[in-house]
């Protein structure tokens, strides 16, 4: 199924209120391929000023808490991120996978909560290198998918993210025939766990993509956008990206 490209940039913990014009210049720029959807979730601390200023962008968070309310120090809930203007929130990220310690049960209960306070949700998923090297790649991916996903899928409010964890940041990237297993793999636990709606899920690829990779990236079937940490950091590196999506959909 052809669908119009997701690209999302992730700040992960970068940008402070010195780089608002950087935000409203990535906005701008985003508005000038109105046949591709993008969004950028940012750092918690800066969410309510973008969204404040920026009116017509998709603005998002980096986590969302399982629990609505309570005693959660430094944790952040969907109505929270609602309430900052938020429209998506991303769960799961493999920086948070390893560094916080938490289980496809965590992100599962995440990506509930998230989508009950109104948010679109991207979960994330990935294999390490040695778990590749071990051939387990698909075991491990396709495992963290089916512990990670709600079972009511009813709404357009999902995406997924397939990334590599050694190939965040590293400037690697898997071969093309290895993004296009997983991404197939992963489209066809989709549609036989949500039927349909599965088929229309976007299956963003994250890991090093850039100005360079993109168009080869966003042409393997079944990858329909990207996860973007480095590149989504200033509008110059990230147009590349936004115009290679919307050139694949011409
Ligand atoms: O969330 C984004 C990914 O972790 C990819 O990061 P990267 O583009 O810097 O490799």
């Amino acid at each position: 199924m052809l669908m119009r490209k997701y690209i999302v940039g992730n700040w992960k913990m970068n940008g402070t209120s010195r780089d608002l014009p950087e935000i409203a210049a990535i906005a701008d720029m985003a508005a000038h391929y109105p046949t591709v959807d993008s969004a950028l979730c940012l750092p918690a601390s800066l969410i309510s000023r973008v969204t404040a200023q920026i009116l017509d962008y998709p603005i998002g968070g980096q986590d969302c808490h399982g629990h609505v309310s309570g005693a959660h120090t430094g944790c952040i809930s969907g109505e929270m991120l609602v309430d900052a203007g938020a429209k998506l929130t991303l769960v799961g990220h493999s920086e948070r996978r390893s560094a916080q310690h938490e289980s496809d049960a965590d992100i599962r209960a995440k990506a509930i909560a998230a989508h009950k306070a109104g948010l679109k949700v991207i979960v994330c998923v990935g294999e390490t290198l040695d778990e590749r090297d071990a051939g387990r790649a698909l075991d491990i991916v396709l495992g963290q998918l089916a512990q990670s996903l709600p079972d009511d899928m009813s709404g357009d409010w999902l995406s997924i993210a397939y990334e590599p964890v050694w190939a965040i940041g590293t400037g690697r990237i898997p071969d093309e025939t290895d993004v296009s297993e997983m991404h197939g793999a992963i489209r066809s636990q989709l549609m036989a766990r949500f039927g349909p709606t599965g088929a229309a899920i976007h299956i963003l690829y994250g890991g090093s993509m850039n100005g360079e990779n993109a168009a080869m990236l966003l042409a393997i079937p079944n990858v329909d956008g990207g996860l973007i940490g480095g590149a989504s950091l200033g509008a110059s590196k990230f147009e590349p990206i936004i115009a290679a999506a919307a050139k694949s959909c011409e």
